[in-house]
């Protein structure tokens, strides 16, 4: 167990826009080394919690600390040491892929060879060193999010901090882009990020913090809140009729827990192919039946009671 100050520490944190709470009291630590998911569906407040510990906006109220600075007083000294990939990204169009990352690395005072080998060698762990030469228009989705990763990285941060990466990708593009990630943090690079992908934070992340209107409700390894908040197992049961309340009220009492979705019910069971009979035999007849174990989206559900993707 490390002694040292968590790099990311924040007590009561928030944020409001004019009337508009955003962010309303958050307390977050990460330790050096850890990945830490923010999960949250839109408008929860991620992306605000992330611009405030990227000192690229104000603190409206509350603690934070940021490699052990004062955000408040210290941002340019914090930005040296951070890695910060935004939602939007930022990308210069008229310049080449390695010139975007040269002209970032040279902002942090490297001299042109420096800046050089530095963009070189991220072009080349993003995998894009055959597309150094290439302009924004001639990359794709995937590949720009990669490089907007690389240029995060040229500064040799402590902590990298993604906001959404992997959103509006294709699957192929999200895989690269994750493995790379992983890769990362294997390196033990600290990772803060935020996705809707609850399947991807299950993987590479030690820690979860599940946001929902500006607070946290849930939080800790992806394993133990599964564990601590859903039975083992899920049946999905799909309908072509519009009316599964109907069908819910039949299934009473056959799982520990019930949801009713908009297009699917979900029946949370020990024994999900032991519960599927028991649904047949209370006459209920389903177009498509699926069995899966429980998740952080069933985390997510229950402490809500709305779905992440959806909502
Ligand atoms: N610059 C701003 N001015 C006014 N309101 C804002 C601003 N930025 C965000 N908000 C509001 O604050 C709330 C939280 O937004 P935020 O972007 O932090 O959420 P989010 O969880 O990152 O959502 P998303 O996944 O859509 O990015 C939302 O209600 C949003 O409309």
């Amino acid at each position: 167990m490390s002694i040292e100050s968590p790099l990311v520490r924040s007590r009561g944190l928030v944020k409001r826009y004019g009337d508009r709470v955003a962010v309303a009291g958050i307390d977050l630590d990460v330790a050096r080394g850890e990945a830490v998911g923010i999960l949250g569906p839109n408008g929860a407040g991620k992306s605000s919690t992330m611009r405030m510990i990227g000192c690229v906006t104000d603190v409206t109220e509350g603690e934070l600390s940021v490699l052990g600075l004062d955000p408040r007083r210290d941002g340019p000294a914090i930005r040296e040491r951070l890695g910060v990939c935004p939602q939007e990204d930022s990308l210069d169009m008229d310049l080449s892929a390695r010139d975007n990352l040269v002209t970032y690395a040279r902002y942090f005072g490297y001299p042109r060879s420096v800046a050089r080998e530095r963009a070189d060698a991220q072009l080349e762990f993003m995998q894009l060193a055959d597309r150094a030469d290439s302009r924004m228009d001639q990359l794709s989705g995937g590949m720009r999010r990669r490089l907007a990763i690389a240029r995060a990285l040229v500064n040799d941060p402590e902590l990298l901090m993604l906001d959404e990466p992997t959103s509006g990708l294709d699957p192929q593009a999200r895989h690269l882009l994750w493995e790379r990630l992983f890769r990362l943090r294997r390196r033990g690079v600290t990772l803060l990020l935020t996705t809707h992908y609850l399947d991807e934070a299950e993987q590479l992340c030690d820690r979860v913090v599940v946001i929902d209107e500006g607070r946290i409700v849930a939080e800790g390894p992806p394993a133990a809140l599964v564990a601590e908040h859903a039975p083992r197992e899920v049946v999905e049961l799909r309908f072509d009729s519009d009316d599964l309340d109907a069908h819910a009220d039949k299934l009473d009492q056959v799982g520990h827990r019930i949801e009713v979705l908009p297009d699917r019910i979900l029946l949370y069971v020990d024994d999900g192919d032991a519960a599927v009979p028991a649904v047949y035999a209370r006459g209920v007849s389903p177009t498509g039946v699926l069995v899966r174990r429980a998740s952080l989206e069933d985390v997510f559900l229950k402490l809500t009671g709305r779905t992440l993707v959806e909502a």
